[in-house]
């Protein structure tokens, strides 16, 4: 790395408002971790609740613990502390199951709302599962169809026939981010029900549910909330709604008095009836404890210095990379992007390889994309000009050109 672009980062590293957070984290000192946006770090006050909630809660309260230290409405608590960063009101947030199954129960909620309308439209390039788990609940009713489109024909696409339109707003491979107010305004001038996946926005930027009027909103809880691997995900239900959705997985964790263990179901108040079986209390405490770090934090000053991150990611990046050895397919307006950056290039996912074995760890999205995500709360401009003077090297030298980096590994 040239003195500049390490000076220039360092300084804007010292102006960081939340330069703070990072110390927060678990962050091995050898590593520039840019895949926040696939696993977040390791935050220091999960690893500590977790300990204690195996010991102090199981190993002694065992289960006592339900009432004593508030298990039973942890889903509801942590859904709270989920709601201040996605701009919903407190109450309107579950945090449950996975992203992928609380897709399936608020699906089949919207389509339920629109008996006359009977396609779901979503765009081609969406996360598969979002895809996967639409036409596995088609299947299942027995009536209508998956329309699927590229991202800029998605208003063209909103027709009477459409029931609810299920979008990410952050694409996963570009990052490119789509207006949520609008989007929803959209969809709703169209009659349809919106279902937004905010896996990829929760965390990361300001997101402002409760004005957009979406009417059901889901995420994940490992990415830029940082709960740790296969954390429960959340569910967000408008206030309105809450109490008329009806639940396809009806559970008994669910129902409206679980311990009154009646044969037939009664859906609980609000958005409890998105429960469905007993909560995974031990990942749901460490995304519990996770989202302190959050605490405090204005999520406009996290989305600035996202912006400002990849920016200058970008610029180190197309400054130094040997001429037409990479082209940028995130969006180069900040306002229209998540907090990362994908380039293109052949051979992207051995020059991955080369950068993770160098201690840069990105990740490689098929056919040929270089992502790299950058969590406001613990990443610095110096790993970002870090990265890039590797990247450059690594494309400089053709040293990604090695055997063994050709092989797929089974997750990438
Ligand atoms: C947009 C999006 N939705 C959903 C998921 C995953 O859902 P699940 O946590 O159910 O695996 C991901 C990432 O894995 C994602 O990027
Ligand atoms: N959920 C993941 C997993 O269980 C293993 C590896 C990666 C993931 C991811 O989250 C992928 C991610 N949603 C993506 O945007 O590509």
């Amino acid at each position: 790395m040239d003195e500049s672009a390490r000076a220039a980062a360092a300084a804007m590293d010292a102006a960081d408002p939340l330069a703070d957070r990072r110390a927060l984290f678990r962050l091995p000192e050898d590593v520039v971790y840019l895949d926040g946006n696939s696993l977040g770090a390791l935050p220091l006050a999960a690893e500590r609740r977790i300990a204690e909630a195996v010991s102090g809660e199981w190993g002694e309260s065992l289960i006592r613990s339900w009432n004593a230290h508030g298990w039973l409405d942890l889903p509801a608590r942590t859904g709270d502390r989920i709601a201040r960063l996605i701009g919903a009101a407190p109450g309107s947030t579950l945090c449950c199951d996975s992203t992928s199954i609380n897709i399936f129960k608020l699906l089949a909620a919207a389509l339920a709302m629109r008996p006359g309308r009977d396609v779901i439209l979503s765009e081609r390039g969406n996360f598969p599962t979002d895809l996967h788990v639409a036409e596995g609940l088609l299947g299942l009713i027995g009536r209508g169809r998956l329309h699927l489109v590229a991202r800029a024909d998605i208003a063209g696409a909103l027709g009477p026939e459409v029931a609810v339109a299920m979008l990410t707003q952050v694409d996963y491979r570009s990052g490119c981010r789509l207006d949520l107010d609008e989007t929803t305004r959209a969809v709703h001038d169209a009659g349809a029900v919106m279902l937004w996946d905010l896996a990829h926005s929760a965390g990361a930027f300001r997101v402002d549910l409760a004005t957009s009027r979406a009417e059901f909103a889901v995420g994940c809880g490992y990415k830029y909330l940082n709960g740790g691997p296969g954390a429960p995900a959340f569910a967000y239900v408008r206030p309105d709604l809450a109490d008329d959705v009806a639940p396809a997985l009806s559970g008994w964790m669910g129902h409206a008095a679980p311990f009154d263990f009646e044969p037939g179901y009664r859906p609980a108040p609000g958005v409890d009836r998105l429960r469905v079986g007993t909560p995974p209390i031990l990942s749901m405490t460490a995304l519990h404890a996770a989202l302190e770090a959050f605490e405090g934090v204005d999520m406009a000053q996290v989305e600035a210095k996202g912006r400002a991150l990849v920016d200058f990611f970008i610029a180190e990046v197309e400054r130094l990379a040997p001429p037409g050895a990479l082209s940028l397919v995130s969006p180069r307006d900040g306002a229209r992007r998540g907090p990362q950056a994908a380039f293109a290039t052949p051979n992207g996912y051995a020059v991955m390889q080369t950068l993770i074995a160098d201690g840069v760890i990105g990740d490689f999205r098929a056919p040929d994309i270089l992502r790299f995500g950058f969590a406001p709360l613990y990443t610095r401009f110096v790993d970002a000009a870090q990265a890039a003077a590797l990247l450059a090297d690594i494309l400089a030298t053709g040293r990604w050109d090695r055997p063994g980096n050709h092989v797929r590994a089974a997750v990438t």
